[in-house]
Formats: structure tokens, C-alpha cells, sequence
């Protein structure tokens, strides 16, 4: 990208410019990442005093020994951000996308997403496991395995394909729960590829899940800005660096999931892609934790209408689903 092509920021306010960010290793990583794309793209934020990070705990952070469904509510990754943005401490906020509910608060808006790392999830197992291929990835194991993971989506998903395992709740960041594994703690785990790659631990995924078998989290992959809706210098500036495919798929995506409006109990997978004739191809899918019911779908659509593709196709799973999975 030209430099050329940023707006002058003379009038612009004093820096240094604040940036909100979680405290984990890989939300800094990706806080400095967005910071250098940000400074590359306006001149006038480079140098080491133009941004000044705020790590901020969230209730998500804090609360490690439970099922995030279990503390309830959505958006408890972002809540005590969202509080430093509107309270001005902070100018901007950078997100995992999928950790950011769809429906902001008041006053909020989402500026731009960031190119797409791979939206895919791995298995990840302790040293010396023997795995299968990517066509039977659970191949490998032993009847009545207990497998590490704290989100429904992949708990659902795994058990519809071997219902004979066992789920139990592994939380923390990456790090930690790569150390729950390495200790034998469970005989397997799944995590995010891009979370992995980001933090230069690729080498643990021992096997990438084919997004169609084991359907990624809407926004899984994209980070997400945030700023106060009335920052409109700032938003402006941001918009000069969405990419326009991470727009794409992440509107799709995070369509299906306002559509269908589950409670953070409800499995939802959400994953789109464009295909190389430039047209969207968006997979929704919703189930039951226990794997019992899973409902998974794909439409094609014009990129343009990327949102309401997204929205309509969670519309039919949720018309098409049990009663029970949106209680
Ligand atoms: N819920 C935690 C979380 N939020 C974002 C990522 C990975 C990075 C991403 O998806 O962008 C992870 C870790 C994981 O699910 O393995």
C-alpha cells in the first residue's frame, strides 16, 4: 500500500494515540501487528511515539476455571474494553474477531478487519501420539478419549463424528493450554491454526481440520478494530486499511450469527470464503453440545451481499433446528 495514499493527519490530535488490547501473548501479537500496518500506511504514526498499548483484564481473561457459557453472556472478552473506549482512555481497541459480539454497545463500531489469517482449527496432541490423515483426523483415538476444549462449537462437532469421546473444559491462553496437553492432561485438544501461527507454534497443530468437517467460528482468523462511533477521523483513517476480503467473508459470517441470535450455549459455526471467481461461499452450521443434532448448510452468493446472505442462511438453520438448541 502507498503511503501516498493516506490522508494528512496535520489537524489530527495530540499522540500519542491509545490502543486498547487484551494482555495474552497473542492479543499483544496482534495489537502490534494492526499498529504496524496502521504506522506503514499513515506516515505521521511512525515512530515509537505514536501508540501507547493499554492491556486491559476482561472477565474472559479472569475467569479460567469454567465453560465461558457457564459465566454467561456474550462478549466477555470485550466488555471491560468496550468500557475503556467509551470512557475515552482509550482511542481504539483491536479484537480477536470471533471473541467480539455482534451486536456492539451503544456508541461502538467496528473500523475495519485486517486480512485473514486461516480460518481453521487443528488438533493438537502430546508428543508421540500417532494421528490419522486429514480424511479421519479422530482416528486416532482409543474408545472413551478425553479431549481438552472449552468451546461448544468444537465439543458438538467432535462428538457428532465420534460420539463415544468425552469433552472436558481446558481454558487459558494458548500457551497454557498447549501445556495442558504436553502433560498428558487429556489426549487431545483443538485450537485455532491462526492463533498457532501467530505465536510461531504451527508445529503443535498435528492435524488441520477441513473447515467443511469441523466448521470455524464466524470471525475466526480476522482481527477486528473498534472505536467510538463518533470518532470519525479516526474511523476514516482505519477504513483506509480493511481489507476488502476479510469485509467480505466477516460480514457473511458474522450475518449468519446475529441471524441466528443463539445463546452463548447454542454451538454456532460460521465460514466463508470467496471463491476464485470472486462469489461467496458461506457454511453455517448449528448443533446440539452432545453432537446429537448438527444441522450444517452452504449457499453461494454475490460478495456484495455478503450480510444478508449471511442472515438469511442463519434465518433457514434456525427455522430448520429444535426448539431446544436456542432455549
Ligand atoms: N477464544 C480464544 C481465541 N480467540 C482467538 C483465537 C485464535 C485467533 C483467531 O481465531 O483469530 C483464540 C484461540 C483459539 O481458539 O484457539
Amino acid at each position: 500500500m502507498s503511503s501516498a495514499t493516506a490522508k494528512p493527519h496535520k489537524g489530527m490530535r495530540s499522540l500519542p494515540l491509545r490502543v486498547g488490547t487484551r494482555q495474552s501473548p497473542l492479543a499483544l501479537w496482534q495489537t502490534r501487528h494492526f499498529l504496524d500496518i496502521v504506522s506503514r500506511f499513515c506516515p505521521v504514526l511512525r515512530g515509537a511515539k505514536a501508540f501507547e498499548e493499554h492491556a486491559i483484564a476482561t472477565t474472559g481473561d479472569r475467569v479460567q476455571d469454567r465453560p465461558l457459557a457457564d459465566i454467561g453472556g456474550k462478549g466477555l472478552f470485550a466488555k471491560e474494553i468496550h468500557e475503556a473506549l467509551l470512557d475515552r482512555r482509550v482511542d481504539f481497541a483491536v479484537h480477536s474477531l470471533k471473541d467480539l459480539e455482534t451486536e456492539l454497545p451503544p456508541g461502538i463500531v467496528l473500523a475495519c478487519t485486517l486480512k485473514r489469517e486461516d480460518a481453521r482449527d487443528v488438533l493438537v496432541v502430546p508428543e508421540g501420539t500417532e494421528t490419522g490423515d486429514a480424511a479421519s483426523p479422530f482416528g486416532c483415538f482409543p474408545a472413551g478419549a478425553v479431549i481438552g476444549t472449552a468451546s461448544l462449537r468444537r465439543q458438538a462437532q467432535l462428538l457428532a463424528a465420534r460420539p463415544d469421546l468425552q469433552c472436558v473444559t481446558i481454558r487459558g491462553n494458548v500457551q497454557t493450554r498447549l501445556a495442558k496437553i504436553a502433560a498428558g492432561e487429556v489426549a487431545g485438544s483443538l485450537l485455532a491454526l491462526a492463533g498457532l501461527r501467530r505465536l510461531g507454534l504451527e508445529e503443535k497443530a498435528a492435524v488441520v481440520l477441513d473447515p467443511e468437517a469441523m466448521v470455524p467460528a464466524a470471525g475466526q482468523g480476522i482481527v477486528g478494530v473498534t472505536v467510538r462511533e463518533e470518532d470519525t477521523e479516526l474511523h476514516e483513517l482505519l477504513s483506509g486499511i480493511e481489507d476488502r476480503e476479510a469485509a467480505a467473508v466477516s460480514k457473511a459470517e458474522r450475518g449468519l450469527l446475529a441471524a441466528l441470535d443463539g445463546s452463548c450455549r447454542t454451538p454456532i459455526g460460521g465460514h466463508a470464503r470467496l471463491l476464485p471467481d470472486g462469489t461467496l461461499h458461506l457454511t453455517g452450521l448449528v448443533a446440539r453440545a452432545d453432537g446429537s443434532f448438527l444441522l450444517k448448510r452452504s449457499v453461494r452468493g454475490a460478495a456484495a451481499d455478503a450480510a444478508r446472505i449471511g442472515r438469511e442462511l442463519g434465518e433457514e438453520l434456525r427455522a430448520d433446528s429444535p426448539a431446544d438448541i436456542f432455549g
